[in-house]
């Protein structure tokens, strides 16, 4: 008898309608306009969502610039805000299946990863920030000629606007959130128009948590709808954004005449070099994960991936192999690894650098199209390409996807200049054993993440964030603050 094994998760969640939340009330858009959720797994249409314009966005403005200057939030004491911040962690953290399924409902990413990703990801945000806000501190010096200390004051900047992407919704939301409401600001979020579902959840679950009116206020909408009406808005002072280079570059522009304080989390193009005295086993282990997790839509995936000639042929051959154990698929059948891609926007994204590779002569040794047998939905098998050089788009543009090329590479001078070629800098991956070469490495090569012999380990207190086009500033404990905060320097005569 052949023993059935059920491995369909059976949701819990189901997808809804999405409205703004402004002022502590779920509203429709002022001019009623909507638009339609697209379910990336079905094709199916599975929802609507309010549609804001400059209209929306003032009035969200207005309720946090209120809530900022005369409501409760910032004559809350520190202890207060934690609390309230740490009660925010407790509910996500108690919610986290929820989270989890209604973030793959959303995006079509597998369950596998938002479970183990996303939705803990949400809860630590808040809670590392209820932690951090109990222990900063204020830098002081003493003036002995003049006999003066001088210290730092720091106060909230005021209301913030945080743009959001999809590939990691509400991991990234409160990523910029947490921060955000723990120096004391209030906020205009606008999610990404292509996964709406996790933000307007996390609404209630602030509401539930004692966050007041006004304080977190949420407009969906278009990049050039509202999030334009963001960017301009006088009474906004800062912008955290996490998206494409060329969106941030819009902003930039938008929000030049309000100088608002930006901080940028862009795009890259990352190098995984591998020289040959790592253990390949290891290496194809964690390079699945580097190249695939997420179906490829993590920024810090390493998309580029350089072999020392030795081990070039061994590596591919393996890599190759434990690729085509993948399985994409429903993201809530467990059989599976990979899910959909986002959207038919960024699925047709993916699939025109599939066509740019093969006119570019590059070879597929997995993958390369959709998978067999999925005829609805926006699913991409794995694939690498090898045959393609430096000079190529595949190699050279941001694809975001379930797509990596493999290079061999012949000195360590060569592969560093490779990895220099680009206009970004987010992060890289080193593998060796020769220490001294690994640091060598990573201080040459210019990015604003380095990981040796690993992939996207996260202490939250680190500085995240990229160079040259990747993007401005960094994030993460103190330096979240920072952004966050504005500083008075008081000079003291003592
Ligand atoms: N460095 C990092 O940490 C991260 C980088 N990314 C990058 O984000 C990209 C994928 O995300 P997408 O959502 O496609 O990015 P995107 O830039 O298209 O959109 C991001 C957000 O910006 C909004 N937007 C678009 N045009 C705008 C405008 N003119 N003014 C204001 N807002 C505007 C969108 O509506 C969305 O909410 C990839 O390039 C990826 O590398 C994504 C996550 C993290
Ligand atoms: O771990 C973080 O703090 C941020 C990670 C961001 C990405 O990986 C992304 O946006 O893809």
């Amino acid at each position: 008898m052949q023993v059935q094994t059920k491995t369909v998760v059976e949701p819990i969640v189901k997808a809804f309608d999405c409205l703004h939340y402004i002022n502590g009330k779920f509203v429709e858009s002022v001019d009623g306009k909507t638009f339609n959720n697209v379910n990336p797994v079905t094709e199916e249409v599975y929802g609507t969502v309010a549609e804001g314009s400059v209209a929306d966005i003032d009035i969200a403005v207005k309720a946090a610039k209120r809530a900022f200057e005369e409501g409760p939030w910032g004559k809350k004491s520190v202890q207060e805000r934690s609390k309230i911040l740490r009660k925010v962690g407790e509910i996500l953290e108690a919610r986290q299946e929820e989270i989890a399924q209604l973030e793959s409902l959303d995006t079509g990413k597998h369950l596998k990863f938002s479970r183990h990703v996303d939705a803990p990801r949400a809860a630590a945000n808040f809670q590392f920030f209820a932690d951090y806000m109990l222990s900063v501190g204020t830098e002081a010096y003493q003036d002995e000629v003049h006999n003066a200390l001088n210290y730092g004051y720091r106060r909230p900047i005021g209301v913030v606007g945080l743009i959001q992407p999809w590939n990691l919704p509400l991991f990234l939301l409160t990523w910029k959130l947490a921060p955000a409401l723990a120096a004391g600001c209030t906020v205009v979020i606008k999610p990404s128009e292509l996964t709406p579902m996790t933000a307007t959840k996390l609404m209630e679950i602030l509401k539930e948590a004692g966050v007041p009116d006004g304080v977190v206020n949420l407009v969906h909408g278009f990049g050039p709808g509202a999030g334009s009406a963001i960017n301009k808005h006088p009474d906004i002072s800062g912008i955290g954004f996490i998206g494409q280079v060329s969106t941030g570059t819009k902003i930039m522009e938008e929000a030049a005449p309000t100088l608002k304080k930006l901080s940028f989390e862009l795009g890259g193009k990352n190098p995984n070099i591998i020289f040959a005295d790592v253990d390949i086993d290891e290496v194809v282990a964690t390079t699945i994960r580097s190249s695939f997790t997420n179906q490829g839509e993590v920024c810090v995936c390493g998309s580029r991936i350089y072999v020392e000639r030795p081990i070039y042929e061994e590596f591919l051959e393996k890599f190759a192999a434990k690729t085509r154990e993948l399985k994409v698929g429903d993201p809530f059948d467990m059989a599976n690894d990979q899910g959909a891609l986002v959207a038919k926007v960024h699925y047709d994204k993916v699939m025109s650098y599939l066509k740019i590779a093969e006119e570019e002569g590059g070879t597929f040794v997995t993958g390369g199209k959709r998978p067999e047998g999925l005829d609805k939905g926006y699913f991409i098998e794995p694939t690498i390409i090898t045959g393609l050089d430096d000079s190529s788009r595949c190699v050279r543009e941001e694809i975001f996807g379930p797509v990596v090329t493999v290079i061999p590479f012949d000195t360590e001078e060569e592969v560093i200049a490779a990895a220099n070629d680009t206009r970004v800098g987010l992060s890289n991956t080193i593998w060796t054993n020769d220490i001294r070469r690994a640091h060598r490495v990573a201080h040459k090569i210019v990015s604003g993440l380095s990981y040796i012999n690993c992939w996207f380990v996260r202490d939250l207190r680190t500085p995240f964030g990229g160079t040259k086009d990747s993007g401005i500033g960094r994030v993460g404990g103190a330096h979240s603050w920072e952004f966050y905060t504005e500083l008075t320097n008081i000079c003291v005569k003592l």
